[in-house]
């Protein structure tokens, strides 16, 4: 795919990332090289335990890398401080939890709302936006349902609109699929391509499940700390 060095959404280069100290320390990426453009969906797959969640906690900014450079939409890790940041990460950000993270006192609604009400979207209209994409998502009968009461695969999707309502330009899921049944798993997945398909937005998918592989664009394969070597792919 020959796509200009500016379609590019995320880079990384020799990226390291240690936790802890001294005998406690444990290095889990070890020189990190990873870009996902924009206009696909990238796969970032692996062995339990290779660093995927790490690297992806890293690209969304949740986690400080110890060494090397990230480039996310045009901005270097580090150029972007404090208040500035957190806005950068709001506006142009959605992340998807492999725990989901929802807040137990909101609706299904009202949770996937919540990026669009903190970025100064009035609470009515905000709503109405989450209801009708949790709709798309065939969740249309429980947008006033508590999250104690949803299935994990329904929840899951209610942690999906969050990521997708406010239309940011990098979306990021880890395991989007795992709790879901073979056939909401690919009206999921089939959400995420749509999303993919605008030329101003990257989606960023960790998975172990091999029967959504055929939406990738692209796939980046991890071991103990590297992408090892990418696939690429015409969905
Ligand atoms: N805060 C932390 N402190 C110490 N070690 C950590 C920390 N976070 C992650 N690790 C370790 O880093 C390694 C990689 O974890 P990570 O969650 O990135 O892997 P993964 O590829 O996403 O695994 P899985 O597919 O099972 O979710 C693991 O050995 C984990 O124990």
């Amino acid at each position: 795919m020959n796509a200009s060095p500016s379609s590019l959404a995320v880079r990384c280069t020799a990226v390291q990332k240690h936790f802890g100290g001294n005998e406690a320390r444990v290095q889990v990426l070890r020189g990190v090289e990873f870009e996902a453009r924009q206009g696909e969906i990238t796969f970032l797959v692996g062995p339990s335990g290779c660093g995927k969640t790490t690297l992806i906690s890293v690209i969304a900014g949740l986690l400080d890398p110890s060494d090397g450079e990230i480039e996310v939409l045009g901005h270097r890790h580090g150029q972007l401080q404090g208040a500035d940041r957190v806005v950068f990460r709001r506006r142009n950000l959605g992340f998807v939890f492999q725990q989901y993270n929802l807040l137990p006192s909101l609706t299904a609604a009202e949770n996937a709302a919540v990026p669009l009400m903190a970025d100064g979207i009035p609470r009515n209209a905000a709503v109405k936006k989450a209801a009708e994409l949790l709709d798309r998502l065939g969740l249309g009968s429980q947008v006033n349902a508590m999250p104690r009461v949803l299935s994990g695969g329904q929840q899951q999707r209610v942690a999906l609109a969050r990521a997708l309502v406010h239309e940011p330009a990098l979306i990021i899921c880890d395991e989007p699929t795992s709790a879901l049944d073979h056939k909401t798993g690919e009206s999921v997945m089939q959400l995420l391509a749509t999303a993919a398909l605008s030329p101003q937005r990257a989606v960023i998918v960790v998975t172990h499940d091999n029967r959504v592989f055929h939406h990738a664009h692209s796939i980046a394969h991890m071991d103990d700390g590297r992408v090892t070597h990418v696939e690429t792919q015409r969905p």
